[in-house]
């Protein structure tokens, strides 16, 4: 069973495993994209890469779901050479999209092909999007975190994302990569807000976005402010639990 808890101004879902942890994150978002559906013709749900969400993604692609009325986009992804796919899209396509039957004109993957066109295919996804979301942010936001604390593409010292002018931007470099990202004001406005983080090697980043540890980015924090979920399973516990004893 998974253990809740509200800490400061976010929940904190916990659970034993990866496993079980995908099965808690899918329900909650299925309720959620039901409780839109009811409301409003659509749904837009935005989706991260990284290996945490995979199973999320397999077991959400499973759920009786109205898929021609559902949205796909991104949180992030890495600008690719002109030929390839990007990274985290293509765990979208391979644990999402290619299960269940999101109509192709739904689908939205970020233009994160290189290249001399960059720049203007970024903004012009960016107008794309913004009339999707009719002015709003995603209905859905789904996270993981990176082992220095980051979220989507939105990192320490790099104020490309922070603008509120954007709802897509291009990064500065992270590691050699240049990334793409919805801006932190879209995300932070997103209607459901999932931070997923599994095994120890998240357990540092997750200490200090609970207060336990040193700081770490304040990106995701925001992010989670007033609501925002955080899943997480025992290991990436282990820094916070020490810390509280
Ligand atoms: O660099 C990134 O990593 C995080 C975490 O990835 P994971 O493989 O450890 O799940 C990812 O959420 C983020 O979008 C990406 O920028």
């Amino acid at each position: 069973m998974p253990e809740l808890a509200q800490h400061q101004d976010l929940v904190v879902t916990r659970a034993a495993g990866f496993a079980d942890l995908a099965e808690q994150v899918s329900a909650r978002v299925v309720e959620h994209i039901d409780r839109v559906l009811r409301q409003h013709e659509f749904c837009t749900v935005a989706l991260t890469g990284g290996s945490t969400p995979a199973a999320t993604y397999r077991s959400l692609s499973a759920a009786d779901l109205p898929w021609d009325r559902i949205h796909v986009l991104q949180t992030d992804d890495h600008i690719v050479a002109d030929s390839e796919t990007g990274p985290s899209w293509s765990v979208i396509e391979r644990d999402l999209l290619h299960r269940c039957a999101v109509p192709v004109a739904n689908r939205h993957p970020m233009p994160v092909r290189t290249g001399p066109g960059l720049a203007s295919a970024v903004r012009r996804y960016d107008m794309q999007i913004r009339s999707l979301l009719r002015g709003q942010s995603p209905d859905v936001v789904v996270l993981g975190l990176g082992e220095d604390g980051h979220t989507a593409s939105i990192f320490d010292g790099d104020p490309s994302a922070l603008t509120a002018d954007r709802v897509v931007v291009t990064t500065a470099p992270y590691h050699g990569v240049t990334r793409m990202t919805l801006t932190l004001p879209t995300l932070a406005r997103g209607g459901l807000r999932v931070v997923l983080a599994c095994g120890t090697a998240k357990a540092a980043a997750v200490a200090g976005l609970l207060g336990e540890g040193a700081p770490r980015t304040s990106a995701v924090a925001g992010i989670l402010r007033g609501g925002g979920m955080l899943f997480v399973d025992d290991a990436a516990m282990s820094v916070a639990d020490a810390a509280t004893g």
